[in-house]
């Protein structure tokens, strides 16, 4: 229904929009609010996980869930990238909602998480890893056999695949390692890989899970450096790690959860003097 269409309240004679809640919505969102999160539940059987979770990650930027363990972060990244369906609440893309699609339907809307490199993955090459990627890529046996006389197209789509996949792998600075399977890669260079694969699928919202988990100092400031890169250019992060210094060091905005809730929400400045942030954590370094 249109946002024109509107109906007169019999009583008080004004008049009330008949649109949906979701085109309400996205009515009110503003286009430069990428990733919306609001009331946001997920229950396993008796635990609640995530408890009415609310936030709001601004395009280009690199925001920072973090939590103690258990505190419902994995889940809320779960219910986003639509691998768990809520128990309630909604999730916004760019003011449209996609709360309960699959996954790879939100990946083709632009939100797209880092995923470790399956194990058939790692029986391919760095290279194929990335060719693979693509959302709408089809393979060229698929076009030809329902359009023949494409094929010249088909050859085009997959040079210029090739050329953007020798790209991405430049970008992160592992070109050297094209022609090598996945599976060989350091714990590191794997990362580089999920990020790079990720790319390669023209996200507009990256979510990171844990991306340095396990990764050593040279590729972790390498893979944070291309994370800024990116931030520069316009894409939007929301980056859950365990390490402390990296959240604080490197997002202009953190979201804390603690027992499936925001406990807090601000700088990284506004967090280290939270008292009930500190309290949460028992002290540890924040
Ligand atoms: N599939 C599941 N079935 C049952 N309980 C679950 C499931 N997934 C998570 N939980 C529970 O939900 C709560 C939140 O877990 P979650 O993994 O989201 O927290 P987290 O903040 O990501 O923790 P961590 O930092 O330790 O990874 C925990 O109590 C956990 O045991």
């Amino acid at each position: 229904m249109s946002e024109s269409e509107t109906e007169v309240d019999a009583e008080s004679g004004e008049a009330e929009s008949m649109d949906s809640p979701v085109e309400r919505a996205a009515q009110q969102t503003p286009t430069s609010l990428p990733l919306r999160v609001e009331g946001l539940a997920k229950q396993f059987g008796g635990i609640t996980a995530v408890d009415g979770v609310s936030f709001e990650v601004e395009a280009g930027s690199l925001t920072g869930l973090i939590g103690p363990n258990g505190a419902g972060k994995s889940t809320t990244f779960n219910c986003i990238t639509g691998v768990h369906e809520p128990t309630a609440g909604n999730v916004y893309l760019n003011g449209e909602e996609i709360t309960g699609l699959a996954p790879y339907e939100i990946a083709q809307r632009g939100l797209v998480r880092t995923f470790q490199i399956a194990r058939e993955l790692s029986e391919m090459t760095v290279l194929e890893n990335l060719m693979l990627a693509p959302k709408h890529q089809l393979g060229e046996s698929a076009i030809r056999s329902v359009l023949p006389g494409l094929r010249d197209d088909v050859v085009d789509q997959e040079e210029e695949l090739r050329e953007r996949a020798w790209e991405t792998l430049e970008f992160f600075e592992i070109d050297h390692l094209a022609t090598e399977y996945a599976g060989t890669l350091s714990g590191g260079q794997r990362k580089l890989l999920e990020m790079a694969r990720v790319l390669m699928t023209d996200p507009e919202v990256v979510l990171l899970d844990e991306p340095l988990a396990g990764v050593n100092p040279t590729l972790e400031e390498k893979l944070l450096d291309r994370i800024h890169d990116l931030r520069a250019e316009g894409y939007t992060f929301l980056f859950v790690e365990h390490d402390m210094d990296v959240i604080m060091n490197n997002c202009e905005r953190i979201i804390v959860m603690h027992q499936g809730r925001v406990l807090a929400e601000g700088t990284a400045e506004d967090i280290r003097n939270n008292e009930q942030v500190i309290e949460a954590y028992l002290g540890e370094d924040i």
